[in-house]
């Protein structure tokens, strides 16, 4: 199994990069783990309470059951996934079986932080994009899909996205094999990662 570990800040276009990547490989070879499933289970909290959470910390993470699955995943077991909702700010009771494949992907902000983590990755890769081009595409992403108002995400950005931005996934950059520049769509980054993912498939 070869895995990948894609980090970045948030906006910076993770997913988006995930998905080209994914989109030109056979299905079954290619599995996706995103740190977002992840997010501590805090359905004993009341939705007021949830919401003073700083999510951009790495304590806001179970990387613990992350690096399990992980684990299990490389035995060819198959995991049981958490669901994240970001609209109630937990983790729901319905989980998705993931099956392990000879490639897998694991993405979130501060999967090259964690060095446990970091670990068991093949290949670290960070996408980068400035901070002005993600906090434009975060507003408009949380706004349309995540159900937050602009006065949330602005809040949110100040007091919690930036700085553990600066304190924890910057730095974590430094882990990384490849560096994807992403302020505009980078076709010839994700066909080299592309490259290098089909070189070990065959
Ligand atoms: N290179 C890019 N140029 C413009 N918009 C982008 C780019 N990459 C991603 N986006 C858009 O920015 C938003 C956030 O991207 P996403 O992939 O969800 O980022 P992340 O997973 O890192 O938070 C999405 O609406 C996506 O369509
Ligand atoms: N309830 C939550 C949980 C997390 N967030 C934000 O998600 C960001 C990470 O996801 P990306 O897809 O942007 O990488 C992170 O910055 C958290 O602030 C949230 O808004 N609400």
């Amino acid at each position: 199994m070869l895995i990948l570990g894609i980090a970045g800040g948030t906006g910076c276009g993770k997913t988006t990069v995930v998905n080209q990547i994914v989109e030109q490989l056979p299905e079954n070879e290619v599995g996706v783990i995103s740190q977002d499933s992840y997010y501590n289970d805090l359905s004993h909290m009341s939705r007021k309470e949830r919401t003073k959470i700083n999510f951009d910390h790495p304590n806001s993470i179970d990387f613990n059951l992350l690096i399990e699955h992980i684990d299990q995943l490389r035995e060819g077991k198959t995991v049981d996934t958490p669901i994240y909702s970001f609209v109630e700010e937990t983790r729901m009771k319905e989980t998705i079986p993931t099956p392990p494949r000879k490639v897998m992907i694991v993405e979130g902000i501060l999967v090259l932080s964690n060095p446990k983590l970091r670990d068991l990755f093949d290949i670290k890769i960070f996408v980068h994009a400035d901070s002005d081009e993600r906090l434009i595409r975060r507003l408009q992403r949380d706004t349309q899909e995540r159900g937050h108002d602009l006065n949330k995400v602005l809040t949110r950005y100040q007091t919690a996205v930036k700085p553990m931005h600066l304190q924890f996934i910057e730095p974590s950059k430094e882990f990384a094999d490849i560096i994807i520049p992403n302020n505009r769509y980078n076709t010839v980054a994700v066909d080299v990662v592309r490259t290098i993912i089909n070189n070990n498939l065959t």
